[in-house]
């Protein structure tokens, strides 16, 4: 029996649409069924259902939000995970985590390895490079995939956020200064199941691949969608945000590739395929 926790998440839908195309045995708790801050409520879940693999998908994701409700954030993303690390530990459960690019600060001049030293930027990194390292220091049996600027069935990814401004303005302001690599939801899912089912643990890089700035993600999408909106590349200073977020974050996916023995399509057609085949509008 497969658990997943933050079960209405994109992540989580995706993972569950997997879950499902594979015949396998799963149950998916959204924060109502679970919340997975409340130690109660997280045991007897794992009481009922005996998991042999946990695949946490729960978060508390709003970046700037986390910069005001940082408790709130290190809630969910830090001491929730210890407390499912011990009960992974107890209930003899292999435990799946996912974790961000923004664990880095963005100053590496390439791509990000595992072996490269997290220095997060903001509240929302610091949180979840805490909850990485409760994980670690428990010494279970354990997978930490950290991805990023990741896209899927939700109101709260850049893509939704794209559709938004297209709506309220004449023309949009992207910002042509930070990178990252944009990964499907659904590519995460696929590859980490992969992942469970080879036993591979630690922590990896689970990304698409190559990378690109928010402006080119931005223009790629709505020339996909056939939207034809004028894109003003501006310095990400302007949007003043609460949260500072590394200039260059993308992380290299070799290490899980290599250890697999797979190789991820690069984002330009993870996007085309999503867009085709799983977007939701
Ligand atoms: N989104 C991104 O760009 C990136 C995400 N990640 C990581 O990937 C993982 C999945 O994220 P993603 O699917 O994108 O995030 P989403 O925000 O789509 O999903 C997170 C889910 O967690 C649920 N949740 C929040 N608090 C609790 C709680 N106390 N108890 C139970 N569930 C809770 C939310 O519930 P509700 O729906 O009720 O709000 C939501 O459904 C996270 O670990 C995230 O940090 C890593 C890099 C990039
Ligand atoms: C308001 C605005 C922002 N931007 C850019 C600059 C800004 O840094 C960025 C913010 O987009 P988002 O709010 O989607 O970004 P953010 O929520 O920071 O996305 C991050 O989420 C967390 C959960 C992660 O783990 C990261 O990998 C990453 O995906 O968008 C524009 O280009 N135009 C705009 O009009």
């Amino acid at each position: 029996m497969i658990l997943v926790f933050g079960g209405n998440g994109q992540l989580a839908k995706a993972f569950q649409f997997q879950l499902e195309k594979e015949n396998k045995k799963f149950i998916a708790l959204n924060r109502k069924q679970c919340d997975v801050t409340d130690y109660i409520q997280l045991k007897s879940a794992f009481e009922t259902f005996r998991p042999k693999i946990v695949i946490n998908a729960s978060a508390y994701n709003l970046v700037d939000e986390c910069e005001v409700n940082y408790f709130e954030g290190f809630k969910v993303n830090a001491f929730s995970v210890a407390h499912m690390t011990d009960l992974s530990k107890k209930f003899g459960s292999f435990f799946v985590h996912f974790s961000t690019d923004y664990v880095f600060d963005g100053s590496k001049c390439g791509l990000y390895c595992e072996n490269d030293s997290p220095n997060p930027l903001n509240e929302y990194g610091k949180s979840k490079l805490l909850g990485e390292k409760f994980l670690l220091q428990s010494q279970s049996e354990c997978l930490i995939l950290r991805t990023s600027w990741v896209y899927g069935n939700s109101k709260n990814n850049f893509i939704s956020k794209l559709m938004g401004w297209c709506k309220n303005n004449e023309y949009l302001k992207i910002a042509y200064n930070e990178f990252s690599v944009p990964t499907s939801a659904y590519d995460i899912a696929y590859y980490s199941l992969i992942a469970i089912n080879k036993g591979l643990s630690g922590v990896y890089h689970l990304v698409n691949s190559g990378f690109c700035s928010r402006f080119e993600w931005a223009k790629l999408t709505l020339s996909l969608l056939g939207i034809n909106k004028f894109l003003y590349p501006v310095d990400r200073s302007i949007f003043n945000l609460k949260a500072n977020r590394p200039f260059f974050s993308a992380m290299s996916n070799e290490l899980f590739c290599r250890n697999l023995n797979v190789e991820i399509r690069d984002w330009q057609n993870a996007l085309i395929d999503f867009l085709q085949n799983y977007y939701e509008k």
